[in-house]
């Protein structure tokens, strides 16, 4: 198997092998039109792969993974040879637009904030619609954070480095993090009169199917007759309840 396809979404692959956001397995038919921009409004550890991996898998909305993170549109950049950021982003769309039209990029805050000067990269994004993702349980997103901080594991594909240890400050920090990271979002989406579709993680868990059909309601694409699958699996395991309970019993004896 090669490294692409062991990456593949929807293949079950989960062990050590890295997937390839810059392979072809998230290729898709070659796009000469002006493709229409959907951004996944997202925050670190709120589910936004596993929301990514679902909105590919319908065929119809993109491959949307971190193409303006700046280091990855630095290393696209790179291998297309393209001269400047706002060619390497068109280049990257006609590759990873779906013949629906939809190009889909998700992006944290600070990913976003850091292209959002950026005209000529904005003008070729152009974004049309908004799905933003939050997750209700910030003691568990920030204990999936630490957790991701000290293993490197982002995402079901990566293999752990190592064990983590209990951090109560950086739970603490991490939280403190999201908030400033939701707030900036709110601003963001206030300030412009936008009105995102909003994705929350545990009802995304509860009913993915529903979550699917929605924003393919809402960005008017053929719901898929089979859910797909989303390729990545959770990560959380015992240590991230254990984590929880300590920090949630802990804060409360403060
Ligand atoms: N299929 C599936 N089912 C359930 N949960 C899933 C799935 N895929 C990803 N996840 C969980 O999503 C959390 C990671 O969120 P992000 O993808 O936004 O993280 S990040 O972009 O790398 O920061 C992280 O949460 P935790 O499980 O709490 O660590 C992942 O496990
Ligand atoms: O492979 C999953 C993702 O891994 C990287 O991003 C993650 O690491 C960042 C810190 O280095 C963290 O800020 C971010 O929240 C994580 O998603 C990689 O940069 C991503 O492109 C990739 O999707």
């Amino acid at each position: 198997m090669s490294q692409q396809q062991a990456g593949r979404p929807g293949s079950g692959d989960t062990g050590s092998q890295k997937w390839d956001q810059f392979g072809d397995a998230y290729d898709q038919p070659t796009f000469s039109g002006t493709p229409r921009t959907y951004v996944i409004a997202s925050m670190p550890r709120s589910g936004s792969h596993m929301l990514g991996h679902l909105l590919h898998g319908t065929g119809q909305l993109g491959s949307p993974l971190e193409y303006i993170h700046t280091q990855h549109l630095a290393t696209w950049q790179e291998r297309l040879g393209e001269p400047t950021r706002a060619a390497t982003l068109q280049a990257v769309m006609r590759r990873r637009t779906s013949p629906s039209g939809w190009f889909g990029v998700k992006a944290h805050w600070k990913q976003f904030a850091d292209v959002m000067d950026d005209q000529e990269v904005m003008a070729v994004l152009s974004p049309q619609d908004w799905i933003r993702i939050t997750r209700s349980d910030k003691v568990a997103q920030a204990v999936s954070l630490v957790i991701a901080q000290q293993t490197k594991a982002w995402i079901s594909f990566h293999q752990a480095k190592g064990e983590p240890v209990y951090d109560a400050d950086a739970i603490t920090k991490g939280i403190r993090a999201f908030q400033k990271q939701e707030s900036a979002w709110d601003t963001f989406f206030e300030t412009r009169g936008i009105t995102p579709h909003v994705v929350v993680y545990e009802e995304m868990l509860e009913d993915p199917a529903r979550t699917v059909a929605d924003v393919c309601a809402r960005l008017d694409v053929p719901v898929p007759a089979v859910l797909p699958e989303p390729g990545t699996t959770r990560q959380a395991t015992a240590v991230n309840a254990e984590w929880r309970a300590r920090y949630l019993a802990e804060s409360g004896s403060r």
